[in-house]
């Protein structure tokens, strides 16, 4: 198991992120496509970037039924990335449906991940709106196991659940953690935040993080602390 900062690329051009690429010159962050970069360029900005030599965990959250969840994957299998997701609220057979998919005739396949509940989300949001009438920590837990269920490798949630959840699933089920921030940064929308050294400490496998790089006077730099405050000697 590698863990790593995975860099949340939220431009919606690819100028945009090629002028936020070009200031790495020694490191290849692992990167994560989502909507709003790839709504914006399609499959080739994919292709682009892994013939650049970066990781990607290709984030488009499928959300459907489990038809069109198998179909949408095989279609994203015929992209070289590393990690993809659904929302693990669409059941356990949409999972299965998408691991289905996603799986290659050769038998490959990228790792594929669930979301649990948003890190944007409350719990009293989550009560309130949802009607999910449980504790949030229950209900991403109860995600993770239907995800684990449905044979899936990981889960999304926030680094603040990711002990718990080796707990019930297991150590080697992924937790991939977006919600980090450092100790001086702003939340933003994000609501079940810590910070990379906390989630290094309660055991996430991967951090996610847009905003504190992306905007930061110098990403470069913030990379790098990123990286050192969640691996500490480890890269
Ligand atoms: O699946 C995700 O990546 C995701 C799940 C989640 O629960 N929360 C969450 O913030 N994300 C993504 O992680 C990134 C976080 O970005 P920042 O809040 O800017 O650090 C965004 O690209 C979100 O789309």
């Amino acid at each position: 198991m590698n863990r790593d900062v995975i860099i949340a690329c939220d431009f919606n051009s690819k100028e945009d992120l090629y002028a936020f690429l070009d200031r790495f010159t020694e490191e290849k962050p692992f990167l994560k496509i989502g909507m709003e970069l790839f709504y914006a360029e399609g499959p080739e900005i994919v292709r682009e970037i892994k013939a650049r030599g970066h990781k990607i965990f290709l984030d488009l959250k499928l959300h459907d039924i489990p038809n069109t969840v198998k179909k949408a994957m095989a279609v994203l299998s015929r992209l070289d990335v590393d990690m993809c997701n659904v929302h693990a609220g669409g059941t356990i057979a949409m999972m299965e449906a998408g691991l289905e998919g996603l799986t290659r005739p050769d038998g490959t396949r990228p790792l594929l991940i669930a979301v649990t509940q948003l890190t944007s989300t409350s719990e009293e949001r989550m009560q309130n709106d949802l009607l999910i009438d449980k504790p949030l920590d229950e209900v991403v837990m109860h995600y993770a196991a239907n995800a684990k269920i449905a044979g899936l490798d990981g889960v999304v949630c926030s680094p603040l659940e990711a002990g718990k959840v080796k707990d019930v699933c297991g150590k080697d089920f992924l937790t991939v953690t977006p919600g980090v921030r450092f100790a001086d940064g702003d939340k933003g929308d994000q609501v079940r935040i810590t910070t990379p050294a906390k989630a290094r400490e309660i055991g996430s496998d991967y951090i996610v993080v847009g905003r504190p790089i992306t905007q930061a006077d110098d990403p470069v730099a913030a990379y790098r602390r990123c990286v050192s405050e969640f691996l500490g000697g480890e890269k």
